[in-house]
């Protein structure tokens, strides 16, 4: 087979060419280099809707236009079937390029660098440069970022660490459960307050013991409005809904403090000064020798000498940031997914009791054996991703689709779009966790089509962690409930993330003959139900 040069490796053949190469070898690959141009169209050339100078497409990510920005993701289902496999537009000066296909989608990560630049999420940037806070791995690009990357994923990707954060997981995972059980109505099983909420309350509670190796209090039941726990739900909250208002529309807020800016600002505000109790907390009990707080990716970042205590303190808070809104969703959506379908709900409940025995505690042996529960799971974030694609930003051109495109273009790769395409999967808009189930007669989804984590180096770093959580949480729901929901439909709305467009209402329904098993950490010698778990869960609040 004939080797044909993309233009990134003449590129690059030629930078190094020009130092070490003979003049004549050099020549020879730049007219290998203009012939390539000949071949390629140009970048004008991609299609793709008009635009108007200096805003481009920007009516189409406001109120004014046909989508505004909370249905980002059904325009670029409309992107694709008007132009194609890959289109071009432009917004607020920036050049951006939409990927809709698998086999441009590898083009993509097939030439990505050493460190794969991504968009930058500008208002953060602004609000941390304003305040003095460094970036975290959200934001930071090339040498910088991988510094930190290298650092802090050897702490959360390694397998090996994700089993000794399974037991204190699952603690978590089976008191959410019992909280679950209480908050329910007792006559009806609906679970009148919002769940959305609550899980937000499980994803903090499980993100600070990885971060700091404490318990946050976040599953207390006298939880109040202002509580720290509950103040930290609310300002991711506001914080992902003003993000997602202010990337999209005219940058105002760098020049006078909008009000979206102020709500986002105050928001973070209050993040970091609750982030930073949590560090003195950490602190106060790795003084008093808790082996948990040593344990602590905290702990495993301030060791490492190349970091400041600011560095630190920045990357845990982009995980906070990163995971709670993501993992919160993405278990509302499968637990979705799990009540309209009760043929697979009994699937995964036959699967949890053929390997794991009531009352005992989940192992990584378990989770490895569970593969029609993983499969929910990835069929779960198929259809209801919560990143609609993945962007990517290259300081190099490249050739896409046959195009050429220039260094600094937003390239943005959906994962959604092409996870609903009938070329890629056979019936795509129905929920069928056995495409994911391989065998003789099933041949695997190929690569760069389902990425719901991202892709490559870059992908995401909470990854592991939170397939576990997922994963935890599904098995203690459904060894105690059936789970219904009173929704019919639950939609999408975009606001940096793609979040259910209501509060969809659960039922949960306790298993007939249901031991009330409870997690070790309640069952020191009281009741494991009703009042006496109660009292005993309020005065665990800070300390299990
Ligand atoms: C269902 C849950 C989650 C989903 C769907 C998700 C998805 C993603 C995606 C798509 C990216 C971009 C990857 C890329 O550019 O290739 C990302 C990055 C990131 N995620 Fe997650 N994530 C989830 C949970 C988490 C959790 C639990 C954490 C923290 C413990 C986390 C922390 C991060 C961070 C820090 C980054 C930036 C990584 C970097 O640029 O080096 N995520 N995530």
């Amino acid at each position: 087979m004939m080797f044909v040069p993309s233009r990134r490796w003449v590129g690059m053949l030629k930078c190094w060419g020009r130092r070490k190469m003979s003049a004549a070898l050099a020549a020879g690959l730049m007219e290998a280099d203009e012939g390539l141009a000949r071949r390629n169209t140009p970048f004008h050339a991609i299609p793709g809707p008009p635009s108007l100078p200096l805003i481009g497409r920007l009516k189409d990510y406001s109120s004014l236009g046909r989508y505004g920005v909370g249905r980002l993701h059904e325009r670029h289902l409309d992107l694709h079937r008007q132009y194609g496999d890959i289109c071009r537009e432009k917004l607020l000066g920036r050049e951006i390029v939409h990927v809709f296909s698998r086999e441009i989608a590898q083009e993509v990560f097939m030439q990505e660098g050493r460190y794969p630049g991504r968009t930058v999420i500008e208002p953060d940037v602004v609000y941390r440069t304003g305040r003095g806070i460094p970036l975290g791995l959200l934001n930071l690009q090339d040498a910088e970022w991988h510094r930190l990357r290298r650092l802090a994923q050897d702490r959360i990707l390694r397998p090996a660490v994700q089993s000794a954060v399974l037991h204190n997981m699952d603690n978590i995972a089976q008191e959410f459960v019992m909280r679950t059980d209480m908050l329910r109505d007792p006559g009806s099983d609906v679970m009148e307050r919002n769940y959305k909420d609550e899980l937000h309350l499980w994803s903090l509670e499980s993100i600070a013991r990885l971060a700091f190796g404490i318990r946050a209090g976040c599953l207390g039941m006298d939880l109040t409005e202002n509580s720290d726990a509950m103040q930290l739900v609310r300002s991711t909250q506001m914080y992902f809904r003003c993000l997602g208002k202010l990337i999209f529309s005219l940058p105002l807020y760098k020049v006078v403090p909008t009000p979206t800016w102020r709500s986002m600002a105050s928001a973070q505000d209050t993040f970091v000064r609750l982030s930073e109790n949590y560090i003195r907390q950490a602190w106060r009990n790795a003084e008093h020798g808790d082996p948990g707080t040593e344990d602590s990716l905290l702990f495993h970042l301030l060791k490492k000498s190349e970091l400041s205590k600011e560095e630190v303190g920045a990357t845990i808070t982009d995980l906070f940031q990163g995971g709670i809104d993501t993992t919160t969703n993405g278990m509302m959506y499968s637990l979705f997914a799990l009540a309209k379908n009760p043929e697979v709900q009994d699937l995964v409940y036959r699967e949890i009791r053929t390997h794991l025995p009531e009352g005992a505690p989940v192992t990584p042996e378990v989770l490895r054996k569970m593969k029609y529960l993983k499969a929910v799971i990835k069929e779960t974030l198929r259809l209801w991703p919560v990143i609609f694609g993945n962007p990517r930003l290259y300081d190099y051109d490249v050739v896409l689709g046959g195009y050429d495109v220039p260094a600094k273009t937003e390239i943005l790769v959906h994962h959604r779009v092409m996870c609903r395409q009938e070329r890629y999967f056979t019936d795509p808009l129905t929920f069928d966790p056995t495409r994911w189930l391989r065998d003789e007669n099933t041949s695997p989804v190929p690569p760069y089509l389902f990425m719901p984590f991202g892709h490559g180096v870059r992908m995401c770093i909470g990854r592991r962690f939170a397939e576990q959580q997922l994963q935890l949480l599904i098995i203690r729901i459904l060894q105690r409930f059936h789970v219904e929901c009173q929704e019919a439909e639950l939609g999408q709305v975009f606001s940096l993330v793609l979040l259910p467009d209501r509060n969809p209402r659960f039922v949960f329904r306790r298993r007939q003959g249901h031991t009330a098993w409870a997690p070790q950490a309640w069952t020191h010698g009281v009741g494991t139900t009703g009042r006496d778990a109660r009292r005993r869960h309020r005065r665990q609040g800070h300390t299990a």
